[in-house]
């Protein structure tokens, strides 16, 4: 069937190459043709294709369709990508298993992490290679049911027996039992679990330690453990999470990861060159969320503007023909700055995965000076992120209408999946408190005379700036966000001071001020990504391609700006403010004729996207009738419930 002529006119008016853009947002020309060379592969093996629509499907079927495509991945990763480029990798991964969650994620992103960041060389020979073989399935056990949050009270706990020269591993209640750990259910037969080492009756904390779980040949669980799935979630269905527990379960002494902590075999404990240095596996996750979010946005976006430029209702000025819903105001209110969001979540992402590559190094090296500065950065972006993902995808689905909220548009599971990310990595809250942290600590440093040490990223927290000309473009904007988010970590600071001068203790101080804190780190985090995407449109060659992108800067701008209003009272004057909303209705207009394009640019697949509202070809109407006839329900005319209940029910009512 042809295109629907609705989005090929879309197409036609928009002015510059997506191919172009791709190489934006991905990074390079390379990997974009990377990227549409590996989906165009997929598209020709019919063994990658979902064998009838997930959402018909139970968790079970789930889990096996996922089994059964990894499987046949395993027979192509070779012929498919460079299995050395991450990016390469994930993409196979999105495009073959989509974003249900299966039971390899785990291993791929945070079993195998841990090996490198943890791991001894001598332990990396004994399991790494295995585990990038996949000869063993790996995940990462670290929440209980009692704690997730709280690392320092987790209850699993790993005795050293100084005469085996072994580890005892326990959970001695109901909640120290390890909930919700990835692939753990039904799949892994090895994890990294976190348990508190304990050698001669002391508590060093918890540390990493390599656990088999099941038996390589039978994979039943081995002696001493118990396990199992911990049921149905939101979403990830795909994914069996799990529970754990420990009876007296014995590990060797070399199965606690080395690489920085150590236990002698006489029980002597060296310790790490930086205390948190175990928590790297979780930065590491941290610090791909910005991308991983911008492509669940991306992916809601994508079918949220196709399908609002082929759905016709009511009329504008010419009554003949019903309009577009996408030129409504309030539908590109709804959606652009969405898009913008997306862009500027990938353009993050790039740079906070650059970030983490290089502080591995330099910890491999022996320098710690940068963990402190990316696991501030990687908290408050994180939450950032996931939450205006939400945000953003629900509003998606609210532009889609009626037809949104059928499971045929698929953005329910995209949310699903999306808003996991407020949870998972350390709970939202609590990571813009740990940003907090360090804005507090950098205006104690500003209060003591140090300002020249500060950061580049908190410097503006020692600037001051009370007028703004907002002709003069984003730079100004940006400006506008750097008032607004030194006041509040300003305000937030000295009320959490002056209650802790009043008497009350640190902790009581913290927490009274704690919702100003984390409205500082909101603010802080949307700066800095203000920052990158202004920073990363100014280093794009091709014209037409940064020509479009600083139109969508200013919706940007414009947008974040008109939203945090109430920070920037003292600043901007109510006409100042009135002409950046009328900034930002025009920039609505300017972007319009390229919205199409846009989302077209992140060359998602019809395949990956999984959704009748977004198909790439428009072709809507025909294929959601397609897509309800395949319902199981329909198989039948007459349900046996109908016999069975209804029925009776009826004919009883007739007497
Ligand atoms: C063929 C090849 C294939 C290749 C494939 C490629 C794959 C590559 C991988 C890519 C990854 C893709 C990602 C996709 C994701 C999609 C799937 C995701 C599925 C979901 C998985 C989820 C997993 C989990 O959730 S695991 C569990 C996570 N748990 C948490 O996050 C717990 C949160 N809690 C904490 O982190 C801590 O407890 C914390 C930080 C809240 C408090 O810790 P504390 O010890 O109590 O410390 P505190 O007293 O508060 O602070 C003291 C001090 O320490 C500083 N600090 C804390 N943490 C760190 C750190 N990490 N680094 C540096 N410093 C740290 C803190 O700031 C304090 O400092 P001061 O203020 O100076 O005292
Ligand atoms: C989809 C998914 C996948 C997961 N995968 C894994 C995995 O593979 N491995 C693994 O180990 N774990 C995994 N987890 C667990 C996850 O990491 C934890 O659920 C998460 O860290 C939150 O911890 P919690 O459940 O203890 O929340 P809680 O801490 O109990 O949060 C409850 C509430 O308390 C608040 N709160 C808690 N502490 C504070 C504080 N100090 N200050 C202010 N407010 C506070 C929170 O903000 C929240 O509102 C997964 C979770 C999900 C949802």
């Amino acid at each position: 069937m042809s295109e629907n002529p609705d989005l090929t006119n879309e197409r036609a008016s928009g002015t510059f190459e997506t191919n172009a853009m791709a190489a934006v947002i991905y990074g390079s020309e390379k990997f974009a043709q990377r990227r549409r060379e590996i989906t165009e592969a997929i598209s020709k093996i019919p063994e990658f294709q979902d064998s009838h629509p997930l959402v018909f499907m139970s968790r079970e079927e789930k889990i096996s369709e996922a089994c059964r495509k990894l499987a046949v991945l395993s027979n192509y990763w070779n012929s498919l990508i460079d299995t050395s480029d991450e990016e390469e990798a994930l993409h196979l991964y999105r495009e073959v298993l989509g974003l249900e969650g299966h039971p390899l994620a785990l291993h791929e992103t945070m079993f195998i992490p841990s090996l490198i960041a943890q791991a001894s060389d001598e332990q990396q020979e004994k399991w790494l290679g295995r585990a990038q073989r996949r000869e063993i399935i790996g995940c990462y056990a670290q929440t209980e049911m009692g704690h997730g949050t709280n690392l320092r009270a987790l209850e699993t706990t790993a005795t050293f027996d100084i005469s085996t020269r072994e580890f005892i591993l326990n959970s001695p209640t109901i909640t120290s039992l390890k909930w919700w750990p990835g692939a753990l259910g039904k799949s892994a037969n090895w994890s990294i679990v976190i348990a508190n080492l304990i050698i001669k009756e002391h508590n060093y904390g918890p540390h990493p330690f390599m656990v088999q779980l099941r038996d390589e040949k039978s994979h039943e669980p081995l002696p001493g453990i118990t396990v199992g799935d911990i049921g149905p979630k939101m979403a990830f269905n795909g994914a069996d999470n799990g529970f754990l527990g420990f009876k007296n379960y014995r590990i060797p002494r070399e199965n606690m990861l080395m690489r920085h902590s150590k236990v002698t075999s006489d029980g002597s404990y060296i310790k790490p060159p930086h205390a948190k240095i175990g928590y790297s596996s979780m930065v590491k996750v941290r610090s791909r969320m910005a991308m991983d979010q911008g492509l669940f946005l991306a992916s809601a976006l994508v079918i949220a503007v196709r399908y609002s430029a082929v759905r016709r209702q009511g009329y504008l000025e010419d009554k003949s023909r019903e309009v577009k819903v996408l030129d409504y105001q309030t539908q590109q209110h709804r959606l652009f700055p969405s898009i913008a969001r997306a862009y500027a979540f990938i353009f993050c992402g790039f740079e906070t995965i650059r970030l983490y590559d290089q502080l591995l190094i330099d910890v491999q090296n022996g320098n710690t000076s940068g963990m402190a500065d990316l696991h501030a950065l990687t908290s408050g972006l994180k939450s950032v992120v996931t939450y205006q993902t939400g945000e953003g995808i629900e509003q998606a689905r609210m532009a889609c209408g009626g037809h949104g909220y059928s499971m045929a548009s698929y953005i329910s599971e995209i949310y699903g999946v999306a808003i996991g990310g407020c949870t998972y990595e350390g709970e939202n809250m609590v990571m813009l408190l740990q940003l907090a942290r360090y804005l507090v600590k950098s205006i104690e440093m500003i209060q003591n005379g140090k300002s020249r040490e500060l950061g580049p990223m908190v410097a503006y927290l020692a600037e001051n700036e009370s007028e703004i000309d907002l002709n003069l473009g984003p730079n100004e904007y940006l400006k506008v966000f750097e008032y607004a988010a030194r006041n509040q970590t300003w305000r937030a600071t000295e009320k959490f001071q002056k209650l802790r001068n009043s008497g009350m203790s640190n902790e009581e101080a913290w927490n009274q001020a704690s919702v100003e804190l984390t409205r500082a780190s909101r603010l802080h985090t949307r700066l800095y990504i203000m920052s990158t995407f202004i920073n990363h449109v100014g280093s794009i060659v091709d014209q037409k391609v940064k020509g479009v992108l600083i139109d969508l800067l200013n919706v940007h701008v414009t947008y974040e700006v008109m939203d945090i209003g109430i920070y920037v009272q003292g600043l901007l004057s109510s006409n100042q403010m009135d002409l950046i909303r009328n900034q930002l209705y025009v920039s609505l207009e300017t972007i319009r004729p390229n919205a199409v394009s846009l989302v077209d640019s992140f060359q998602i697949s019809d395949m990956q996207l999984r959704s009748v509202l977004g198909r790439r070809d428009g072709n809507v109407y025909e294929n959601l009738f397609k897509w309800a006839k395949s319902s199981p329900l329909n198989k039948t005319d007459v349900l046996p419930s109908v016999t069975q209940y209804l029925k009776p029910m009826m004919e009883k009512s007739k007497l």
